[in-house]
């Protein structure tokens, strides 16, 4: 694949801010800047100015009329970040200059950058690998630091040499499994057998290990789906409030979810958690009906965690029961609310129904209770697990499926081995694990795919 056209885009986000950056990346970047920049000296871009910011103004060529009072940098190759020379002009942020600005560039013969283009280039051109250049997207989206710090250590190439590292020792079985096929005529000897199904067995340890993380690397990358769901008056608004209170960042609504839906973005000790309030399920009395039908049943469904409510001061109802009969089957907390209240509720019937599951007792009223849920939150996303903490982890679906793939095909060859078969045969299998791990670093993935990562990336990336 070789790249010659240089492109352009706006770094930073669109509206009014301090500063606004264009970049331009390709081998006709130093011209088309020197084509608008005017420096203080008049003197142009040169090797001199490499990597210090220089003062001047960007002028249309056409008509000298003076867009903007600029800096501009200009970065070499391949000690860029595309690894390709690199301008990026500093003008004043807001709307108007980034545009203009930007479309004196392309006038001048840069093409629009596509969406993650300079990463995608980042990524072709070999200064980061696949699971890097995801992770790039994964630190601008992350909504807590711990998701952004385990988005770094990515991009620093942590699950990168743990991926790497595996696939080395499946290199060195398949080198000897190779040999093998050479030297023996007849029958594998058992030596070679044995070290074979060994090797194996530890290297599918360490992928499993690996594979174990991704649970949570799911919820720290995407966020908890979390569903509140109980009758009218238990008190969920009330929940939802004291979280949001007790939550450090608070996100605002994110677009795209139905009015009469609920979703909050929360940090809870540092998980992100998108909290759906069935609000919008109550407008009928009857929760388990509406839930039945509709897109409020979408959400249920697709939370990875639902907080039914009860009301201590009031007894059970049937609808209580319909409700706990429905999140049987989920990963749930029960949370007892009103515990300030004389207590009403026979407990012993939710726990016949719902007896495995966390049940807490809080009081909204008297904020007790909050912080052993939120106790119980970090403890189910991170099943105690403090290895996870060293951020070797995947995070990512695709990388997850990859994962999940090449520990098949390794099973296959461990099973391949244990019946003896012909070595021809183990070594498929062998091949295959070491393909399906190299589609997390993007060693052996097509186009196609390429091109489809990298369009779900914003403009500028
Ligand atoms: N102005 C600006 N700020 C930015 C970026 C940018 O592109 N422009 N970045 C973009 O998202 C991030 C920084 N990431 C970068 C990653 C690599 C290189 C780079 O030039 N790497 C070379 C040389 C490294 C070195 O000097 O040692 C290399 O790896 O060869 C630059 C920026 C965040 N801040
Ligand atoms: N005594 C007491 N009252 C509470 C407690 N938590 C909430 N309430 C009260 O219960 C009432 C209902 O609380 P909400 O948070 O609106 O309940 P909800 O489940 O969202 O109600 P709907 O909007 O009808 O679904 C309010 O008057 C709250 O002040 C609590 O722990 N103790
Ligand atoms: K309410």
């Amino acid at each position: 694949m070789f790249i010659d056209d240089t492109i352009a885009a706006i770094a930073t986000a669109p509206g009014e801010a301090g500063v606004g950056i264009i970049r331009i990346s390709g081998n006709d970047a130093i011209e088309i800047a020197n084509g608008i920049f005017k420096s203080k000296s008049g003197k142009k871009l040169k090797e001199a100015d490499i990597r210090r910011l220089v003062y001047g103004h960007i002028v249309d060529p056409k008509t000298q009329e003076v867009i903007d009072e600029v800096l501009v940098v200009y970065m070499r190759a391949p000690y860029t970040y595309t690894r390709e020379d690199i301008v990026e002009v500093n003008c004043h942020g807001g709307i108007i200059p980034v545009k203009r600005i930007l479309q004196l560039i392309l006038r001048m013969g840069a093409r629009m950058a596509e969406a993650g283009e300079f990463t995608k280039r980042a990524f072709l051109n070999g200064r980061i690998d696949l699971a890097q250049a995801e992770a790039v997207m994964d630190l601008i989206s992350a909504k807590t630091d711990t998701g952004f710090g385990v988005a770094l250590d990515q991009l620093e190439g942590s699950l990168s040499k743990e991926v790497e590292g595996i696939r080395n020792e499946i290199l060195q079985l398949l080198a000897h499994i190779e040999v093998s096929i050479d030297f023996s005529e007849e029958d594998v000897d058992e030596v070679t057998l044995d070290y074979l199904l060994e090797g194996s067995k530890a290297v599918k340890e360490k992928m499993i290990k690996l594979h174990e993380t991704a649970e949570t690397g799911k919820i720290l990358r995407e966020g908890l789906n979390t569903v509140i769901i109980g009758k009218p008056n238990v008190g969920k608004s009330s929940l939802l409030n004291a979280l949001l209170k007790e939550s450090r960042a608070i996100v605002t609504e994110i677009p795209g979810t139905t009015r009469d839906i609920i979703e909050e973005q929360l940090n809870i000790k540092g998980i992100p958690i998108r909290l759906v309030d069935t609000a919008g399920i109550r407008d009928t009395d009857d929760i388990v009906e509406k839930i039945g039908v509709d897109k409020s049943k979408e959400f249920f469904n697709k939370a990875d965690l639902v907080i039914f409510m009860l009301d201590s001061s009031r007894e059970l109802t049937q609808e209580d029961i319909e409700i706990m009969e429905m999140i049987k089957i989920k990963k749930a907390i029960v949370l007892v609310n009103k515990t300030d209240l004389p207590q009403i509720l026979d407990l012993s019937k939710v726990y016949d129904i719902l007896g495995e599951k966390n049940v807490i007792k809080i009081s909204l009223m008297e904020k007790t209770g909050l912080s052993e849920l939120e106790d119980t939150l970090v403890d189910m996303v991170y099943k105690g697990d403090i290895k996870t903490k060293d951020h070797i982890m995947v995070t990512n679906i695709r990388h997850k499926n990859a994962l999940e793939r090449a520990i098949i095909s390794l099973e296959e060859g461990i099973e391949a081995i244990n019946k003896k078969l012909a070595m021809d045969f183990i070594e498929v299998d062998f091949k295959n694990t070491w393909d399906y791990l190299g589609e997390i670093t993007g060693d052996t993935v097509g186009e196609d795919l390429i091109d489809h990562i990298f369009a779900n990336f914003c403009i500028g990336k």
